[in-house]
């Protein structure tokens, strides 16, 4: 007999899950603090990124109405746990092969995807159209509002096309069965700290991915030619990077620094680079 994972469908489609509202607030959000994305073509919002880029504020509307999107999710899938979830943009020549979503080891703990479309195939962009490999539907159209749900492993092989026109936008959101990946949890112990008052002891932010700051054109697994976000945008702000540890060869970001700008040296220290960007 079959057991009664095997004979829940893969897929579904949600019409009209998001207001016209909520995908422009969602879309406001990402202009005003998205970040050049994890591949070519792509720029990304994710909560750290709100975070580093001093934009607290924008936290709360992010995290209600996301918290309440996933709060109808998992009643759809009753015993997931909400993990990483990103705001992205697709710009022109920007598509993704066939892939799972699990399809990396770090990636395992993927069970489910919900992409939530903030803008419309036609009005906003040309190309863009979501395909499965195999199965029914073939072919999703992205409309706003619309979420398109599927197993994260190799059963939902799927591509999309290259974007010809426009900007594709959609929230992307990772579930997952193991509770050591609960983004919420660490997320409202991070919020539950003193962050919305924007003081030197502002705590230490959590860490992204660090493979969400580089940048490298192709190879963006090898970090050695890419450039760090972070780095740039302190640097853009016109500071330089001072830590203890800068004689080894390279900088860790994640670990304590203090800037200097042309030849003073302030005397504050930072826990990490990202605690930095939310002070100066
Ligand atoms: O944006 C989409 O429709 C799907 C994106 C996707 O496949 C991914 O980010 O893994
Ligand atoms: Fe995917």
């Amino acid at each position: 007999m079959m057991d009664e994972e095997e004979t829940k469908p893969l897929r579904y489609l949600l019409r009209q899950f998001l207001s016209p509202e909520e995908c422009k607030e969602l879309e406001f959000i990402h202009k005003s603090n998205s970040t050049i994305g994890y591949r070519s073509n792509v720029f990304s919002t994710t909560l750290s990124h709100l975070i580093a880029t001093h934009s607290p504020h924008f936290l709360l509307p992010f995290v209600e109405e996301l918290f309440g999107c996933q709060f109808q999710l998992c009643i759809e899938f009753t015993g997931l746990i909400r993990g990483i979830k990103i705001i992205i943009s697709w710009c022109r020549g920007g598509s993704i092969e066939w892939h799972s979503d699990d399809n990396r080891p770090y990636l395992k703990q993927r069970h489910f995807t919900a992409v939530c479309y903030l803008n419309s195939y036609g009005k906003d962009f040309k190309g863009g159209l979501f395909h499965f490999q195999d199965g029914e539907p073939t072919t999703v159209v992205p409309m706003a509002g619309d979420v398109s749900i599927y197993t994260a492993d190799d059963r939902n092989i799927h591509s999309v096309d290259e974007i010809i026109e426009g900007e594709r936008l959609t929230l992307a959101l990772w579930f997952t069965r193991n509770g050591d990946h609960d983004e919420d949890a660490k997320l409202i112990s991070l919020l539950s700290n003193d962050m919305f008052h924007s003081s030197i002891n502002v705590p230490k932010p959590f860490p992204g991915s660090d493979n969400m700051y580089w940048f490298s054109g192709d190879a963006m697994s090898d970090q050695k030619s890419g450039f760090d976000i972070r780095w740039a945008r302190i640097i853009m702000l016109g500071f330089d990077i001072y830590s203890s540890q800068e004689k080894s060869s390279s900088l860790d970001l994640m670990e304590p620094l203090q800037l200097a700008r042309e030849s003073e040296l302030y005397e504050l220290k930072f826990v990490n680079s990202l605690h930095a960007l939310q002070v100066i």
